[in-house]
């Protein structure tokens, strides 16, 4: 881990190294960083990566001591964080829903598609209670979730269009990873398909939407002070 650590420290240090605009009073303290990033590179061929790790370190901050101070530009290399595709009714929304959101999140920015009102009469056999525009901007305002949208009449196109790199499956939902994969392969798209193993809820929880409809159906139905 320090080793896989030290050398994404170091790819990024030769970046800004060979990139940088200093100052002639900087060339000094600019030298001396680019022999840590050289020491670096030798401990980790080496093998040693914690030692790496700490020149790296020492490179990082002398090369950010002279940005405070006016004396460099440049900017640091930033990882793209991963795009997470979660698709879904999302009708009545529950702490299930909430959790496989927040799993979703741990691998990167979570983009929600909520199927269409006819996507979920198809699928479930009966219309969902709440509209499909409401469905996304409730969804869409959860803390896990970066952008939400309404799906198209083809789920694939809707992927390929929102270009993921990760599809978070819900443990229930019926799409098969490797026909899945294979699909949006033949459309120049590689994705990393991810299923969370079992559904969750909290203590006492309702939390299928189904069960939520059931139970006022059952208990709320006679109309009795409404
Ligand atoms: C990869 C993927 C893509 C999807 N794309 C669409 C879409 O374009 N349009 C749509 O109406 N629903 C889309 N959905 C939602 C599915 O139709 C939804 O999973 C289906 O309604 C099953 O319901 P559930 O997952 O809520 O149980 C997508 C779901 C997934 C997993
Ligand atoms: N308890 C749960 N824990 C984790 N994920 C869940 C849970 N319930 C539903 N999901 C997931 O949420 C996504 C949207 O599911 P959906 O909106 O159909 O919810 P639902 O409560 O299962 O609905 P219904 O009861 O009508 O089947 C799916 O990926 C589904 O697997």
């Amino acid at each position: 881990m320090s080793c896989e650590r030290a050398a994404k420290y170091l790819n990024n240090l030769k970046g800004v190294i060979s990139n940088i605009k200093y100052s002639p009073e900087a060339s000094e303290v600019v030298d001396l960083a680019k022999r840590y990033v050289e020491d670096t590179e030798y401990y980790l061929n080496s093998g040693d990566c914690e030692t790496a790790l700490v020149t790296a370190s020492y490179a990082e901050g002398l090369l950010d001591a002279l940005r405070m101070i006016g004396k460099a530009e440049f900017e640091w290399k930033r990882e793209r964080r991963k795009r997470v595709f979660v698709g879904g009714t999302f009708d009545i929304v529950h702490p299930g829903h909430v959790e496989l959101l927040k799993e979703a999140s741990k691998l990167g920015d979570v983009i929600v598609v909520v199927a269409r009102d006819e996507t979920v009469k198809r699928l479930k056999g009966r219309g969902p209670v709440v509209p499909q525009e409401q469905r996304r901007y409730v969804v869409g305002s959860l803390k896990y979730v970066k952008e939400a949208y309404v799906g198209g009449e083809d789920p694939i196109e809707t992927v390929v269009k929102l270009k993921p790199d990760v599809i978070f499956l819900g443990p229930d939902q019926t799409w098969d990873e490797e026909e899945l994969k294979e699909e949006l392969r033949k459309r120049g798209l590689e994705v990393e398909v991810v299923r969370m193993k079992e559904k969750r809820c909290i203590p006492g929880g309702l939390c299928s939407s189904s069960l939520i409809i059931k139970k006022v159906l059952e208990e709320f139905c006679d109309g009795e002070g409404y």
